[in-house]
């Protein structure tokens, strides 16, 4: 059974779903020493905001196989090296776009009205109504850095509040923006016409330090900034000088570069209102994430597509029951490929014939990269890392697209180009199972499947009872057998499913044999 640890607080129904198909270990205690000791008894590692995992962590991670945020930001997991290690990253990104929104209405209310330091002034005793004079909300311009799912859900209700709505996101298009009511606009303009800014964009190498000096200085006098993305995207230092300054009114921050903020000077500042990063706390919202996030995690320990896979491609569900066959097809028809082909391969083809023609292929494209490299690498290759691999070693490899597969539904064909000619091995499913139909030029039928021994060898008789004979010998018992030949008494092939695997000395013994070229075995 599958172990996963989960390092960060989430909902009971994330862990519930959990508990019904994996051993879980919650572990909120750890530091990161602790986190590093305990990692490599672990298949999946669930963390929220606060884990740092990092390329030593995720070393750590021997076993490692999947890990989950929950929640939307992935600024907290090297994405990089979970990639090169071959681990998925999945994240819950649909499940609390609406309670950051939400919040984000409050900050912008709680700045327009100074509702928190008002409420301060009561709690120690005082009644200073004329100090807070606000502002109405209704026909201000807000204006948003990112339009994705958080920054859409805020337009929305903005709206709602009769607020005029423009953007800035360089992926949104017009049609979209014009459904919220949005008006698009380079940042410039956005944060020339604002009265209140709110960011909304993830953390990465473009968006660091994206509000800086400069770009403060670019607000309208007078305006405030909010940011309930990421500390990291705004330079905290030219937003204290531009508050002190007088250039803005004021700031609303959920999140900072360094949380907690200890000895942040924005954090106690008259004009500054702070959250403890609470954007996604809702009973709802980590409800929804810790769902997510727990299916996200079991489709990846199983093996299959995650629907919010960071760093793995996804098949949607209606292509799902044709091309997950395949995928796992691919990666055996890698794997009979690599051990098979000893010869130098200048360029691998991968043909999609029939039903594979008509759908996103890219899955069955990497599971096969990850059989071509299965055998060749001290560490683990996935799919997750197998491009990476592949592109490191210069192996080259085209694809194209045939409609017509013969008398198949869907036949996938992979060739090894030497310089002695294309090596061919195609394979289709066949009642739900995977089968090779053709075995390096060799038309043989069998399910590539555990211990296998392949002869290359002249068609003479008794050479199946010679095989037979030194395996029975061997104590190997044979689950299947197929021969496929160019011609009667000419090269042919003797496939052989085992229920064992092939002592060494018994491929030795094959190999004696004077019509026998050459004996492999493969575990598939
Ligand atoms: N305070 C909190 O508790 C939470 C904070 N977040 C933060 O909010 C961020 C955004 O989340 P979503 O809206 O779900 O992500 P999203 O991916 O749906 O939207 C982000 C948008 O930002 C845009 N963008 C990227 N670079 C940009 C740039 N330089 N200028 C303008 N726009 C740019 C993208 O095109 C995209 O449309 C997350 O990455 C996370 O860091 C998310 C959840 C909770
Ligand atoms: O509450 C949390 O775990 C952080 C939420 C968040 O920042 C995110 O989902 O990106």
């Amino acid at each position: 059974m599958d172990r996963i640890l989960v390092a960060e607080p989430i909902a009971e129904e994330g862990l519930a779903r959990l508990r019904a198909a994996a051993r879980v270990d919650v572990r909120t205690d750890l530091d990161k020493a602790g986190l590093i000791a305990i990692l490599p008894e672990y298949d999946a590692l669930i963390v929220r905001s606060a884990t740092k995992v990092t390329a030593d962590v995720l070393a750590a991670g021997t076993r490692l196989r999947v890990v989950g945020r929950a929640g939307t930001g992935v600024d907290n997991i090297d994405l990089d090296a979970a990639t090169r290690q071959g681990i998925m990253v999945v994240n819950a990104p649909a499940s609390n776009s609406v309670a950051v929104a939400e919040l984000t209405i409050g900050l912008i209310l709680s700045l327009a009205r100074h509702i928190p330091q008002a409420h301060s002034t009561v709690v120690a005793g005082k009644w200073e109504r004329n100090r807070f004079m606000g502002f109405e909300v209704r026909n201000k311009t807000l204006g948003l850095v990112g339009l994705g799912r958080i920054g859409a859900e805020v337009a929305r209700r903005a709206r709602g509040l009769e607020m005029h709505v423009v953007a800035y996101d360089p992926v949104v298009s017009t049609e979209r923006a014009l459904q919220l009511g949005v008006t698009l606009a380079p940042l410039e303009e956005v944060l020339a016409q604002a009265d209140i800014v709110s960011l909304h964009v993830p953390l990465i190498d473009s968006t660091r330090n994206l509000i800086n000096a400069m770009r403060l200085a670019q607000m309208k006098r007078g305006a405030y900034l909010i940011n309930a993305a990421r500390g990291g995207v705004v330079d905290e230092t030219a937003l204290l000088e531009a508050i002190n300054g007088g250039h803005l009114a004021g700031a609303a921050l959920d999140t900072y570069s360094t949380e907690p903020p200890v000895g942040n000077p924005l954090v106690g500042h008259p004009r500054v209102i702070t959250l403890p990063h609470l954007g996604a706390s809702t009973v709802e919202a980590q409800a929804l994430t810790g769902v997510d996030v727990a299916e996200g995690v079991l489709v990846a320990l199983s093996g299959g597509s995650p629907h919010y896979a960071v760093n793995a491609p996804y098949i949607p569900p209606e292509h799902r029951g044709l091309v997950a066959p395949y995928v796992d097809l691919g990666r055996r028809l890698g794997m009979l490929c690599a051990g098979l082909v000893h010869d130098p391969v200048h360029n691998f083809e991968i043909e999609y014939r029939g039903e594979l023609a008509t759908v996103d292929t890219t899955p069955v494209r990497l599971a096969v990269l990850q059989g071509l490299l299965a055998g060749t690498r001290e560490e683990r290759v996935t799919p997750v890392n197998a491009p990476i691999l592949a592109r490191e070693l210069g192996l080259k490899l085209t694809e194209f697209s045939t409609e017509d597969a013969g008398n198949f539904s869907g036949l996938l064909v992979l060739r090894a180009q030497t310089s002695d000619g294309a090596r061919e091995f195609a394979g289709t499913i066949l009642r739900g199972e995977p089968h090779v139909v053709e075995a390096d030029g060799f038309w043989v039928t069998f399910v590539p499947a555990g211990p296998m021994l392949f002869t290359y060898h002249r068609d003479r008789p008794g050479m199946i009872g010679k095989v037979g004979t030194l395996l029975g010998e061997a104590d190997v018992n044979i689950a299947s057998m197929d021969v496929g030949r160019l011609a009667p008494r000419e090269q042919a092939m003797m496939v052989l499913r085992l229920d064992d695997p092939v002592p060494p000395h018994v491929i030795a013994r094959l190999r004696e044999e004077p019509d026998i070229q050459h004996a492999t075995t493969l575990i598939i």
